[in-house]
């Protein structure tokens, strides 16, 4: 299986590193000096610098030349995929959705985006608790691979399976989606936390809180609780929600310590999906009759909002039951 990336940043730069272990591996980036740097150096120096890249990854800087691959895995930010997947050569070539978030206007997961572009594509999800620099330096890394056609889902678990990266099966695409958008923003939430200061207790409440937001939306879009409580949801949950390798909790760091988002947001060119995936979410949420009391605060927080009166308001919420 001829595997195709789309995206040259850290996870599709990973991800590549995944996928050479069984056979060469063309990943299409959009910066020139990223085909020059994977090409020239075996190295991604702007989004992956320090990891030394396989041979077997050749970039290229034309979507054309992804024609003919057996599989692409489409890691360009959620909410370019629908952009770069008009203008790439896909047919039914099956979309392996690597991006974590909400399409901004539309209010489409990553894998609706996918099938609006190339209708005949069959799609699968792959989500989990995954920081790209762990996964491309070979630590034991796992992961939820989504796809409701049972025969390529084990083909493409095959293909990139190796001792250092297991994937476990899934046919609940939308529930492997929705772990990896939600918990985004809950990430942004954690970091808050501790860059306020608010302790350890108020930490693990918000992580326990925030899976109760996300299953209560997962819910009403039709995933699994299963799925949700697995690696795509509460295991990337767990993973994002306590370490400042993840840009959406340094973010939320930034913020709580007094930052505005507008200055945290300015010129960075590494992504923080939570941000983008916030106000979306909340949309989706309101249409959906969900309380998300944790995603809304994270949207007055990057609305401007100080932190300070965002955790005030949230602690003064009316007491509930838990479910
Ligand atoms: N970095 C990680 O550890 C992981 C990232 N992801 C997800 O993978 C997706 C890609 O993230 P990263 O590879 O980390 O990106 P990154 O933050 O390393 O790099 C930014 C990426 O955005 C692309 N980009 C910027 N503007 C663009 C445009 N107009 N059109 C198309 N692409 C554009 C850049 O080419 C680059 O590939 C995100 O959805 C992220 O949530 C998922 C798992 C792990
Ligand atoms: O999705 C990720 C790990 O699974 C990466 O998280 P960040 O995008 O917050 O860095």
């Amino acid at each position: 299986m001829k595997i195709g990336v789309i995206g040259g940043g850290a996870w599709g730069t990973a991800l590549a590193q995944v996928a050479a272990r069984g056979g060469d591996v063309l990943l299409w980036a959009r910066e020139p000096d990223v085909v020059e740097s994977i090409n020239g150096r075996h190295e991604n120096l702007t989004f992956l610098p320090g990891v030394p890249l396989s041979p077997d990854i050749r970039a290229t800087g034309l979507l054309a030349d992804l024609a003919g691959r057996d599989a692409l895995l489409v890691v360009a930010p959620a909410q370019h995929v629908g952009a770069v997947l008009e203008a790439t050569p896909v047919g039914r070539t099956p979309l392996v959705l690597c991006a974590k978030g909400i399409e901004a206007g539309t209010r489409r997961l990553v894998g609706e985006v996918a099938q609006a572009a190339h209708a005949e594509a069959p799609i699968a999800v792959l989500s989990g608790p995954t920081f790209a620099h762990e996964v491309a330096a070979g630590l034991p890394t796992a992961v939820t691979l989504a796809c409701a056609d049972d025969a390529l889902q084990a083909r493409l678990a095959g293909r990139l399976a190796s001792p250092s990266f297991r994937p476990y099966a899934s046919a609940d695409v939308i529930g492997a989606e929705i772990g990896g958008a939600v918990k985004n923003v809950l990430a942004i939430a954690c970091g808050v936390v501790e860059g306020a200061g608010l302790g350890q207790n108020a930490r693990a409440a918000l992580i326990a809180r925030g899976f109760a937001e996300m299953t209560r939306f997962g819910m009403a879009r039709g995933a699994r609780p299963e799925t949700l409580a697995g690696l795509s949801g509460l295991g990337d949950l767990v993973l994002t929600c306590s370490s400042t390798s993840s840009r959406n909790f340094s973010l939320g760091l930034g913020l709580g310590r007094g930052a505005r988002a507008i200055d945290l947001l300015a010129d960075r060119r590494t992504v923080a999906e939570g941000a983008f995936t916030a106000p979306v979410l909340a949309e989706a949420a309101a249409e959906a009759g969900v309380d998300m009391p944790i995603t809304a605060a994270v949207c007055r927080l990057l609305d401007g909002v100080p932190a300070r009166a965002v955790i005030d308001d949230l602690l003064a919420r009316p007491l509930r039951d838990e479910g």
